[in-house]
């Protein structure tokens, strides 16, 4: 199967405070991949390494069979453009509104376009999340759930290959939990995606993943698919399942 993401060896520190002591892991076309573990585990360093938003030590990290440690910046660009990546608050510019909020990354990284081409962009990516009607919204006015909707919305504008999550149902009751769940796998199915889903959320990881990963002292310390691991009889594997 073609891996779209091949993690080797990757080490990360800040300072004396060591966080990925040697991470190995691969993405499938077309996989959903959950990642648990503690807090300040490193599960948000390892992926911000995987778009070089932060800088490993050493290893290897090759995204769509390129080696992304050795590439110059407006190589990185382009792989940034296919590669979404859906930050913890969804990360909205609190001055726009939404349609802006969506232009922004088409204009910023995309050939210029007319303006009907962006608006046709813009509707569809809200409409792929259920949410055309909070087009000329600000932010402001948007609950928990229709924030992470837009941030996944303003990913999915350019179409990217894969998509890393950042916690996407953080801060949602259990019933809007669910839907953001439903909502990603049905991204999957139209947009042909690949995604890591760092998540502390088992309902999240049962719903969307095809396979789950536990980071755990800078390593991977077990792996394998919701059944899996919740029959596991590993203390440190059972206590995710409490
Ligand atoms: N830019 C940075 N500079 C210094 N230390 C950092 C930086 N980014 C992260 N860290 C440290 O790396 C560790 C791992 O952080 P990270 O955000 O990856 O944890 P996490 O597993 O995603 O946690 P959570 O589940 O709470 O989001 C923490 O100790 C954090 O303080």
């Amino acid at each position: 199967m073609k891996n779209v993401i091949e993690i080797q060896d990757l080490e990360k520190a800040f300072g004396s405070n060591v966080i990925l002591r040697g991470v190995n892991m691969k993405l499938h076309k077309g996989e959903n991949i959950a990642i648990l573990g503690k807090s300040g585990t490193g599960k948000s360093v390892l992926t911000k390494c995987i778009v070089r938003l932060i800088e490993c030590d050493s290893g290897k990290i090759n995204v769509f069979d390129n080696d992304i440690t050795e590439m110059e910046v407006d190589q990185i660009d382009e792989i940034r453009k296919r590669v979404g990546y859906l930050f913890q608050g969804g990360a909205l510019y609190d001055s726009m509104t939404v349609k802006e909020n969506l232009e922004f990354p088409v204009r910023r990284t995309q050939l210029p376009k007319n303006k009907s081409e962006v608006n046709d962009m813009v509707d569809e990516a809200l409409e792929s999340v259920g949410l055309l009607e909070a087009k000329h919204k600000m932010p402001a006015e948007l609950s928990g759930g229709m924030k992470k909707r837009i941030g996944l919305a303003r990913t999915l504008i350019l179409k990217p290959e894969i998509i890393l999550y950042d916690e996407p149902t953080t801060g949602l009751d259990p019933v809007t939990s669910g839907e953001i769940s439903e909502l990603i796998m049905r991204i999957r199915e139209k947009y042909n995606t690949s995604s890591l889903i760092i998540t502390h959320d088992m309902k999240c990881a049962e719903i969307t993943a095809d396979k789950l990963k536990l980071l755990k002292d800078g390593k991977f310390y077990a792996e394998g698919t919701f059944d899996e691991l919740r029959k596991s009889d590993d203390r440190e594997v059972a206590a995710y399942f409490n």
